[in-house]
């Protein structure tokens, strides 16, 4: 049976992910952080592990994507995309109003998509930033008072919370990308999900800071017709100004194009490494058992 480490504890985002993901036939094991779950894979402690990448109103994880980058660059798998519905959970025993929240839990992306309703409702809150959202279940759940959590139905089950305010997010249409890692060459023991394509994800260094650097960058790309459906530059954590780019490409890895591109981009200077070539699944709640 396979283990599948993932962002815990019971009720995360990240563990909807992998009911979503996968059948019985795994055994899912809960990290209290990211990186704890990437190095689980990497010293053979799991088969997989399963990391949020992206939120559709935040942005990219920079934790999952740096520590993937500067410190255990394990190959990505797959990728599953899960909708994201925010709620404001209280104890039980919590009898006062929304504005009587003294004090709001939750994981930092988690707060961060529902900046806006914490800004008009409960502004005089102090936020207390959690490592997942089931953390921040937990802790309402143990302490109880005037205290909220943000995070979803599971948790609020799991952990015996009411549902104070429901949907929460500043924006609809939340969702979050989660990335599978593997180390070994097995195969990913995904259930039957409709494959939605295949990825591609790299990284690209430049030489150094040139005009049009990263135009002939793109460039590579764009006269071989290969779609890229994200770029973004994160820092090489070597002093002001020196950044690499993550480029998302949508379509397998292929002798062809994708060598071309990539030898295109070496002759230029350019130091090239591939994060995964990897399909894309659609998680819908029906899927994710409860
Ligand atoms: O805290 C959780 O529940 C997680 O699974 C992490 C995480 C994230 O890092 O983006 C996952 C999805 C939501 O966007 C909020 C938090």
């Amino acid at each position: 049976m396979y283990r599948v480490g993932y962002l815990g504890p019971k009720g995360t985002f990240t563990e909807m992910a992998v009911n979503g993901l996968f059948q019985d036939n795994i055994q899912s094991v809960s990290y209290k952080t990211i990186p704890a779950c990437i190095d689980a894979v990497e010293s053979g402690d799991t088969d997989l592990g399963v990391v949020p990448i992206e939120n559709a109103i935040e942005g990219s994880v920079h934790l999952t994507l740096d520590y993937l980058i500067h410190q255990v660059p394990l190959p990505i798998v797959a990728e599953a995309t899960v909708p994201i519905t925010q709620h404001l959970l209280v104890h039980p025993s919590f009898r006062g109003e929304m504005k009587e929240i003294e004090k709001i839990y939750s994981h930092t992306q988690a707060i961060a998509q529902c900046h806006q309703f914490i800004h008009q409702n409960i502004p005089y809150a102090d936020l207390e930033y959690t490592t997942s959202t089931g953390e921040a279940a937990q802790v309402v759940h143990s302490k109880g008072g005037n205290l909220a959590a943000i995070g979803n139905e599971r948790a609020a089950n799991e952990y015996g919370l009411t549902i104070l305010n429901s949907d929460i997010h500043d924006y609809p249409n939340n969702h979050t990308r989660f990335v599978v890692l593997r180390k070994k060459e097995d195969p990913v023991p995904i259930h039957e999900l409709k494959k939605q394509g295949v990825k591609t994800t790299i990284m690209v260094t430049l030489p150094r800071d040139y005009a049009g650097a990263l135009h002939q960058v793109l460039s590579a790309f764009s006269w071989r017709k290969m779609n890229l459906s994200k770029i973004e530059s994160r820092p090489m954590k070597t002093g002001l100004g020196n950044y690499f780019f993550i480029i998302d490409v949508d379509q397998e890895y292929d002798d062809v194009l994708f060598s071309g591109a990539k030898a295109e981009l070496q002759a230029l200077g350019c130091e090239v490494s591939v994060l995964g070539t990897y399909p894309k699944y659609m998680i819908t709640t029906r899927e994710i058992k409860s």
